[in-house]
């Protein structure tokens, strides 16, 4: 599927002796919508539920060229280009996404049209429902995290820690790569504890030089160095009853930690040049993409502090280690920018999902969000192509699909023959589970259900 071959419907039914009643005993029950152009582009048949989900009727659209009625690139481009395609359309109206697979239609070797399956995501829709839920049940929480997509088990995991962590007054460390979401978590936190009226202040401990970074954080007396003109409040007493976020807390210099410390035992501070104690009652959020037990055990980082931060600790998994919630992410932001610069969502096109789930996304979902920002700008084609994506993603995908082509289906056995059908399954599946990791994603990729994946790998006892 997807190559540009041509799919020869075997059938017994002759194309051109469809009619109404035929389709209707083939499509008329399934869930799925199905929609049928012919050849000059005229709508043939539109089963039952295509009617429903997009709330046309046959009537007024049958026999009418989809150039006029049906504002549907993916059939669209299919059509135009007598090719197999699959994608997806979203639905703003409804807030669902449908994953759409074409067939083109031959009958004896001459192009006919365009068979189109409209399949609703589930997953996808249920994940909105239940944020759409939750906001507007205006619960402080669900509103604070709604904001933060993705469905994998990893991130889900990191929301219900950081839940239970906003009902607390403790500190907190958070750990993961960068562009991960460490800020949104920890903004997130704040939003839904009780201190959610007072200020939020973050601090990047990397991005201040050394000899600031005291009265950054503690705030200066008038004249207490050469340049201090007049008295500073620092970013903790700015804090005060609220929450700061000291991010990149691996860069801190040891001093400066020593103080921090302070802070967090006995609840008080001086200014640079300053005698005075100020008290400060501040919860203390901290984050870093170091390993601080490594910073630990080359003398960088102080053990009483890494004790004294971690009290619950939640780990962000990088984009890599959650390659399920890239299409969420990639069509969240792309509603959300589209918004913003007044233009409608795009499709990927195939291809353009499996080089996103074969990239490794070293910038995390900063890279995906700056990506879809600018193919949102420059593609003026409503479908987003392999050609458009720079070239460390689509030449990553170009030459893992080499080395999958070269690796395993065309590969002989060591006598020269063909294996049997389930020896390329089982490599098949064995490949995707390595690739791609999750059932769901490996599902998603083959065209299988994760279910069915998942018997699959037990069958060949690909997983414990
Ligand atoms: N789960 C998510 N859902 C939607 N957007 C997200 C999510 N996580 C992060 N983002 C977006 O990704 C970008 C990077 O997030 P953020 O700055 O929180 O990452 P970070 O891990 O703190 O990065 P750094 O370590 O570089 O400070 C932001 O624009 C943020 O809005």
């Amino acid at each position: 599927m997807g190559k540009g071959k041509v799919t020869y419907i075997n059938t017994d039914i002759k194309f051109k002796e469809f009619n109404k009643q035929i389709y209707d005993q083939l499509f008329g029950q399934m869930l799925e919508g199905v929609l049928i152009v012919n050849s000059r582009g005229l709508v043939e048949y539109l089963n039952p539920s295509y009617q429903k989900n997009f709330g046309v009727s046959d009537f007024a659209i049958k026999g009418r060229s989809i150039y006029n009625t049906i504002n549907d690139e993916i059939v669209l481009t299919s059509l135009k280009n007598k090719k197999n395609l699959q994608g997806y359309v979203y639905h703003p109206e409804k807030n669902c996404k449908y994953r759409v697979v074409t067939s083109v239609l031959v009958d004896e070797k001459l192009f006919k049209g365009i068979l189109a399956i409209y399949h609703e995501e589930k997953d996808f829709q249920t994940f909105y429902r239940k944020n759409i839920k939750s906001y507007c049940n205006s619960n402080n929480t669900n509103k604070a995290f709604s904001n933060i997509i993705g469905n994998s088990k990893g991130i889900q995991e990191a929301i219900k820690i950081a839940e239970k962590a906003a009902k607390t007054n403790a500190t907190v460390l958070i750990s993961g790569e960068t562009g991960t979401g460490k800020g949104v978590i920890a903004e997130a936190i704040h939003k839904a504890s009780l201190q959610r009226d007072k200020p939020f202040v973050k601090v990047n401990c990397a991005a201040i030089p050394y000899n600031l970074l005291e009265s950054e954080l503690f705030g200066h007396e008038q004249g207490s160095f050469t340049g201090a003109i007049k008295k500073k409040i620092g970013k903790f007493e700015q804090a005060n009853g609220g929450t700061i976020f000291l991010d990149e807390i691996g860069d801190m210099p040891i001093d400066m930690q020593v103080k921090v410390l302070r802070v967090i035992q006995e609840k008080e501070f001086e200014r640079v040049g300053g005698n005075e104690s100020i008290k400060c009652d501040v919860r203390i959020i901290a984050a870093t993409h170091r390993n601080l037990k490594e910073l630990i055990e080359q003398g960088l980082f102080r053990e009483d502090l890494y004790y004294r931060l971690n009290v619950i600790p939640i780990y962000v998994p990088s984009l890599k280690e959650r390659k399920e919630d890239i299409i969420d992410l990639t069509y969240h932001y792309m509603n959300k920018i589209g918004k913003e610069i007044g233009v409608s969502p795009k499709t990927l096109d195939r291809e353009v999902e499996m080089a996103f789930a074969s990239y490794d996304w070293p910038g995390n979902i900063r890279e995906l969000k700056n990506l879809i920002e600018r193919l949102m700008l420059i593609v003026d084609e409503p479908i987003i192509r392999l050609s458009d994506l720079p070239p460390e993603i689509s030449k990553t995908y170009e030459l893992n699909n080499q080395n999958i082509e070269s690796n395993s289906l065309i590969n002989l056995n060591i006598d020269g023959n063909l294996a049997t059908m389930e020896e390329y399954e089982k490599e098949i599946i064995k490949l995707a589970l390595k690739k791609y990791g999750s059932f769901n994603q490996v599902g998603k990729i083959l065209g299988l259900t994760h279910k069915t994946v998942a018997a699959k790998a037990r069958k060949y006892n690909l997983v414990e």
